[in-house]
């Protein structure tokens, strides 16, 4: 199964210096949606991280899942690509301390794979080496770097891939043993102070960690599952210009960005899917092979800087990033071995070292001299080179097959939107049958009112024909009368001397008769003219008209016709378009195929020859190769022939398709035509169905409506007297509710006056008792003077002037006191009484004004009870009126129509009546002597029915015949009949 290239981006902080200089950050980042903004182009990763996001979070979020990958048995890379001084190395490295918050994948990694595997509690073993490459030289940074033993990439031909001869692996038990062995390769490592970065890493460097662990899942069984995880910190991508970089930095810098080139002319190959992708060009691209476009799961991480001032590089950082997420890796896990094939494996290497060692020792292995060893050396250089050119040309010719498969798919693909087309075609023919159906229908219609207009007008003709001939034939009659009168007046003129009495009689008898039949057959000469002339007049404007709509017939059916015509040019048009495309493609495919065949021909010859050149020289490796063009040969053929069969069914089965759709329409058609015919009897049936029914119609509607106006007359009345009886009802409740109203009113009134008598009574009666006590006190004093006029007498009596001085001080002094009291005692009774009084008036006076008001109110409310009733019982009987008024309007409209209809019909009879009246006979008196029989006798109107072959013969005569054909009253039905009684044929009977 396919999978992509996994890309994240991550974007760093403005370093210390870029603030100092107060550089904008100029990438926006928004993580949520995956999106990294730069000149207002944005690009879409799996993941972006801005600049607050920790190391831990670029793990958990990217790395992690890698490394459970890893633990599953897969081999996995992560690397960093970016501009020098972008994060690169502190992303994949950080702080070597797996506890710092500054820890990069590496430690991080370590620490979470010996944490899974401790957690697991079963057997595993961890390797670990960590490879430079410098200047495209290689060097182990955790091994002696022997001149002996020198690294070399080798294509690994059990496993596949490339791997480094000789670069240590150093097996470790713990995570602190690969912090130490970190420590000791970092170190090592080549770093350099630029421009752009203090401390730039200016190698690539990849930290290998593969493990093994078992799987005891399956019991009895120990399996080994290993997987490998590549952790890339690439060197800076820079402009030698601006980092600064000179001399041997310069050369350094060359070199990298050589390597970093071929790395993305590998992501162009890969994603454009060149044939052949140069992974050779380099020793990095040689080490990335099996994670970009191989067996490995990959993840990229791009790292980029906020700054404006290396916009560009942040913008080609992005594209290429963008492009490998196109790359497609076929991840494979690795094959599982039992632990018993793993300790032979490993024994057989120790073996191999063993005997190395001995040999080295004893002196007793291969010894070849310097130019010998040189030349095989050269050989296996020449082999090896050859090798990879046969394996070039092996890709080219997979990717060949693959371009015919391609091919053969597009093929395929055209195929089926043909096919598509075909349908679309087929249905585009249906909807056009469809419309050719319903111009049919419609043609079909417009003949038959062409046929039944036709028919009218030939009828009308004849009747017209018909009455003509009958004028002719009166007015010739009549001249033929006159004629004789002119005879018969000579004859009388003769007789005149021999029969004088008689004669006179008979003559002035004869001469005013004959003025009457004179003038009433000039008068029906003169309306039969006219008759004629309007008729023709109307016969005209008739034929005018059908004239015009046959001509507006005639160019619809044209356009109808043209639409049709122009249809079916454009699906026979469409039909050879997809005939010409299905037979071009198939030719297509054919050339592709045979080019395609004579290609692979030619190079399988070429390819024999070859081969025979090289079978000396390594008949091996071309020992593959045969099979392999054999199958190819084959597959082609194979896939020629499918192709073939499949075209040619696809071609017949057009044709097939054609056929069945050309039955199809012819059945389609005569199906059609059969139920046309069905249609046209059947609306012939109902056309008569429907005369008879409407007919009968008729004159139960004539009933109906006459039931109908009594039974509304009797209605109207009924509620009439139902709303007179309901308002009287109404009036004389109110009238009893006010009378009821006004008594107790009445009753109000006479307790008020009541109440008020009692009050009057009540104030008497105070007044009163306040006189009595008033006459008490007077008394009272009265008697006190008395004693006191006592007492000054006997004091007087006693001659004591003192006494009686006082006396009669203290008696003015009583009298006077008593003269005030007997004054503010009746002021005190008297303002009483007003103040009662007062308010007695008043509260009579409110009562009576209450009294007055509610009265008012009472006749303000039956006036305006009565008013609203009056106004109601008028609307209502002014409502009866109209509707009485419509019902009437109603039955004498009718009555009208009805009249009207009678009218109609019985007008030409009076007509003709008073025409035959005023045409007297010339009844024979006896005195004049007969000469003669006047022969023909008064002409009879012969009418006969005129036979119409295009006509069912049940729709009767002419006038039924057009009545039948419902056409508008344009030449006035009732004139072109002769009154009926003239009529002999069996239609003047019916
Ligand atoms: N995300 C980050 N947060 C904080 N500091 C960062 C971040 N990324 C990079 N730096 C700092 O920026 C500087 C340069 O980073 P680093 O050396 O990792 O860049 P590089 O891409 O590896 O450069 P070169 O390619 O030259 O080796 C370092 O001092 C590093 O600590």
């Amino acid at each position: 199964m396919e999978k992509s290239v996994r890309v994240a981006v991550r974007v760093r902080p403005l370093s210390a210096k870029e603030k100092a200089a107060a550089r904008p950050s100029v990438v926006a980042v928004a993580p949520k949606e995956h999106q990294v903004t730069v000149r207002k182009k944005t690009y879409t990763f799996d993941r972006v991280f801005g600049q607050y996001a920790s190391q831990k979070d670029v793990f958990k979020g990217v790395v992690q899942s890698v490394v459970d990958e890893a633990l599953a048995g897969f081999n996995c890379t992560v690397f960093a690509y970016g501009q020098t001084g972008t994060g690169k190395t502190h992303t994949i490295q950080g702080k070597l301390s797996p506890h710092d918050e500054n820890a990069g994948i590496i430690p991080r990694s370590v620490n979470y794979i010996f944490d899974k595997l401790q957690a697991t509690k079963s057997e595993y073993s961890v390797r670990v080496s960590f490879l430079q490459l410098y200047n495209e030289e290689l060097k182990d940074l955790l091994g002696e770097n022997k001149k002996d033993k020198p690294l070399r990439l080798m294509e690994d031909a059990k496993r596949g891939g490339v791997y480094c001869q000789n670069l240590e692996e150093v097996t470790t038990l713990t995570a602190a043993h690969v912090f130490e062995l970190l420590e000791i390769g970092s170190k090592n490592r080549i770093t350099a102070e630029t421009l752009l970065n203090e401390q730039s890493s200016r190698s690539h460097c990849i930290f290998t960690i593969r493990i093994h662990s078992k799987e005891s899942n399956i019991p009895g069984e120990e399996m080994i599952r290993s997987g490998t995880l590549n952790l890339v910190d690439l060197a800076g991508s820079e402009c030698i210009g601006r980092s600064g970089a000179r001399n041997v930095r310069a050369r350094e810098a060359g070199n990298i960005n050589q390597s970093l080139l071929t790395l993305g002319r590998v992501i162009t190959a890969l994603v454009d899917k060149h044939p052949h992708v140069p992974y050779r060009d380099s020793k990095l691209t040689r080490l990335l092979q099996e994670s970009l476009g191989g067996r490995a799961m990959t993840t990229v991480i791009a790292t980029l800087g906020p700054a404006g001032d290396c916009i560009d590089e942040t913008m080609s950082t992005l594209d290429y990033a963008h492009r490998a997420k196109s790359i497609k890796n076929k991840p494979e896990a690795n094959q599982r071995t039992t632990k018993h094939v793993l300790i032979k494996e490993y024994g057989l290497e120790i073996d191999a070292l063993r005997s190395q060692l001995l040999a080295a020792r004893a002196k007793d292995g291969i010894f070849l001299p310097p130019a010998q060893y040189a030349e095989m050396q050269d050989r296996l250089a020449w082999f090896s080179s050859k090798l990879a050119e046969l394996e070039d040309e092996l890709d080219i010719k997979t990717t060949f097959v693959a371009e015919v498969e391609e091919a053969l798919e597009s093929a395929k693909t055209e195929i089926s939107e043909l096919e598509t087309k075909l349908t679309e075609c087929q249905s585009e023919l249906a909807s056009t049958t469809e419309t050719l159906a319903a111009t049919e229908e419609s043609l079909n219609t417009t003949e038959q009112l062409l046929t039944r207009t036709q028919a009218a007008l030939r009828a009308s003709e004849a009747n017209t024909n018909e009455l003509q001939s009958q004028a002719q034939a009166a007015t010739k009659l009549y001249q033929q009368r006159l004629k004789e009168i002119a005879t018969l007046q000579l004859a009388m003129g003769i007789n005149k001397c021999t029969f004088t009495l008689c004669s006179r009689c008979a003559v002035a008898r004869k001469d005013s008769l004959l003025a009457k039949n004179y003038e009433a057959a000039h008068a029906y000469a003169d309306r039969a003219s006219t008759q004629c002339t309007e008729t023709s007049t109307a016969l005209q404007t008739f034929q005018d008209e059908q004239a015009r709509r046959m001509a507006a017939l005639e160019d619809h059916i044209r356009k109808v016709s043209e639409k049709y015509e122009t249809s079916l040019g454009d699906v026979a048009t469409k039909f050879s378009a997809v005939r010409k495309d299905v037979a071009g493609l198939v030719q297509g495919v054919l050339a592709k195929v045979e080019a395609g065949n004579d290609s692979v021909h030619a190079e399988h010859d070429k390819q024999r020859a070859a081969q025979e050149v090289q079978l000396q020289a390594w008949l091996s490796s071309l020992g593959e190769l045969e099979p392999l063009t054999e199958e190819l040969t084959s597959q082609l053929n194979t896939l020629v022939s499918s192709s073939w069969h499949s075209v040619s069914a696809v071609t017949s089965q057009i044709a097939a398709e054609c056929n069945a759709m050309r039955t199809g329409m012819q059945a389609y058609a005569t199906e059609h035509k059969r139920m046309l015919d069905s249609l046209q009897s059947k609306l012939a049936a109902t056309f008569r169905e429907e005369a008879t029914m409407l007919s009968a119609d008729a004159s139960h509607s004539v009933g109906v409506l006459h039931s109908t106006q009594e039974t509304m007359r009797q209605h109207v009345m009924d509620i009439q007297m139902s709303l007179k009886a309901q308002l009287d009802n109404c009036l004389q409740s109110v009238l009893s509710s006010l009378s009821g109203q006004s008594d107790a009113l009445e009753n109000q009134a006479t307790a008020a006056k009541n109440r008020f008598d009692r009050v009057l009574d009540d104030i008497t009666r105070d007044v009163a008792a306040v006189q009595t006590s008033t006459m008490d006190q007077a008394s009272r004093l009265a008697a006190q003077l008395g004693t006191t006029d006592d007492h000054v007498h006997k004091d007087l009596a006693s001659g004591s002037t003192d006494a009686v001085e006082s006396h009669a001080s203290s008696v003015a002094q009583l009298h006077s006191s008593l003269a005030a009291q007997a004054t503010a005692n009746a002021s005190a009774a008297e303002s009483l009484l007003a103040s009662q009084s007062r308010a007695q008036a008043d509260r009579f006076n409110a009562a009576t004004d209450w009294v007055a008001s509610e009265f008012q109110r009472v006749e303000g409310g039956q006036t305006s009870f009565v008013a609203v009733h009056e106004s109601s019982a008028k609307a209502v009987q002014g409502a009866c009126q109209s509707w009485r008024g419509s019902v009437n309007t109603l039955a004498s409209a009718s009555a009208a129509h009805t009249s009207a209809v009678v009218d109609k019909v019985s007008r030409h009879d009076a007509a003709t009546a008073e025409f035959v009246a005023s045409v007297a006979a010339d009844v024979s008196t006896g005195a004049t002597p007969r000469k003669r029989q006047l022969e023909p006798p008064f002409p009879v109107f012969l009418v006969p029915a005129v036979p119409d072959p295009s006509l069912p013969e049940e729709l009767g005569s002419p006038k039924r015949k057009l009545e039948a054909l419902e056409l508008p009253d344009l030449v006035g039905g009732s004139r072109l009949q002769p009154p009926k009684k003239y009529l002999k044929s069996t239609d003047a009977a019916q």
